[in-house]
């Protein structure tokens, strides 16, 4: 069982939606047409032991990232976040105290980004934790993931690896410098979602666009699927968080399997023509994030790394998949 596949077969046994949805399943957020700008929406569910321990992340960072990462899905389809609902599952491991601080991360995130908790649901489980969000807001112009056309510059914003180099000082020893594994631990706990970049990059026309939430490896392969591209990236050019470097070279580890195969760093990728590439250079620091251009797109399928000395790689999507347990981050 595969999730991708899972999603597919179970979704044939639903009607097919009216003229009215947009942009439906397979998306990082769905469309959907009213009388004004389309609305988008998207939920992402966080459960204890799976995306989360106590020992990997603080209450408050809890709801902060809980409301952060389908925030992210928003920023993916270049729109702008408006409502959340907020659902749990409250184990029996959880009191008011700690709700709050949870409540107050989910604060964070609507200051920062201007959208409203509207909604939600409580039950007690007896099971481990569960979060989930839902956001809804709207955009011009979604951004999906079948746009990119051969030639288009394919990008990405920010510096990858972070998140899961994070995880693995929270979860085992870390060699490198208190400081350099607290920016790992940050870009684990706390994502930014790209929103602004996103808003501005559906306003000049970039072709496609993913978050990162399993990895590089995984969410190119998704643009390349749907678009009926070949992503070819070059190793040297994907940008890692100075500290991945630091951390994989103290456990003899390939830096760049952090960003391929990671996951959970929250920021974009997406692929647009040369000319308007240049517009996105052009703007990246008002936008306050790097994007750096880590490849073309070319005639043809799949997704090939070309290596420093030249040789090709073919890269699977294999990033983070919740039912394929080999295909873990211990397969670093
Ligand atoms: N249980 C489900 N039923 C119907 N659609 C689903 C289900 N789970 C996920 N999807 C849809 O499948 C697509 C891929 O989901 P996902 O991989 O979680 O996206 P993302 O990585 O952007 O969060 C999305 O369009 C999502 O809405
Ligand atoms: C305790 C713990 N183990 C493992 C992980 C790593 N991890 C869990 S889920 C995930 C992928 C992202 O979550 P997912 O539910 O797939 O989000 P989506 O793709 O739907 O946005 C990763 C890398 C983690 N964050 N915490
Ligand atoms: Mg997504
Ligand atoms: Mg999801
Ligand atoms: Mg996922």
């Amino acid at each position: 069982m595969e999730e991708f596949s899972l999603i597919t077969s179970l979704v044939k046994r639903l009607p097919a939606p009216g003229a009215d949805v947009l942009i439906g399943i397979g998306d990082d957020a769905a469309a959907v047409r009213t009388s004004g700008q389309p609305l988008i929406m998207s939920t992402d569910t966080m459960v204890e032991g799976v995306h989360f321990l106590p020992s990997t992340i603080t209450d408050y960072n809890l709801g902060y990232k809980s409301l952060a990462v389908s925030v992210s899905d928003i920023a993916a389809m270049g729109g702008k976040p408006l409502y959340a609902l907020v659902s749990l599952a409250i184990s029996s491991d959880w009191n008011e105290e700690r709700l709050g601080k949870l409540y107050d991360g989910f604060a964070e995130v609507t200051a920062r980004f201007g959208c409203h908790v509207v909604g939600g649901d409580v039950v007690s489980t007896t099971g481990p934790m569960v979060i989930t969000t839902t956001v809804i807001g709207e955009a011009d112009k979604p951004i999906t993931r079948r746009g990119a056309q051969p030639g288009d510059v394919i990008f990405v914003t920010g510096r990858l690896g972070g998140s899961s180099a994070g995880l693995e000082t929270l979860m085992q020893q870390s060699a490198i410098s208190p400081t350099g594994q607290a920016a790992l631990v940050a870009k684990h706990q706390r994502p930014e979602p790209r929103v602004s970049a996103g808003q501005f990059f559906a306003e000049v026309g970039v072709h496609a666009l993913n978050d990162i939430s399993d990895g590089l490896a995984s969410e190119l392969n998704e643009i390349a699927a749907q678009s009926q591209v070949r992503c070819v990236i070059e190793a040297a050019r994907i940008p890692l968080q100075p500290e991945v470097k630091e951390q994989a070279r103290s456990r003899q580890a390939d830096p760049l399997s952090y960003a391929l195969y990671g996951g959970e760093d929250y920021e974009l990728v997406g692929a647009v023509p040369a000319r308007t590439f240049a517009v996105l250079l052009a703007n990246a620091q008002l936008l306050r994030v790097p994007i750096t251009q880590i490849g073309r797109c070319e005639t043809g399928d799949g997704v090939v790394m070309r290596h420093v000395d030249g040789r090709l790689e073919v890269i699977e999507p294999k990033g983070y998949n919740h039912f394929a347990r080999a295909s873990r981050a211990g397969s670093r």
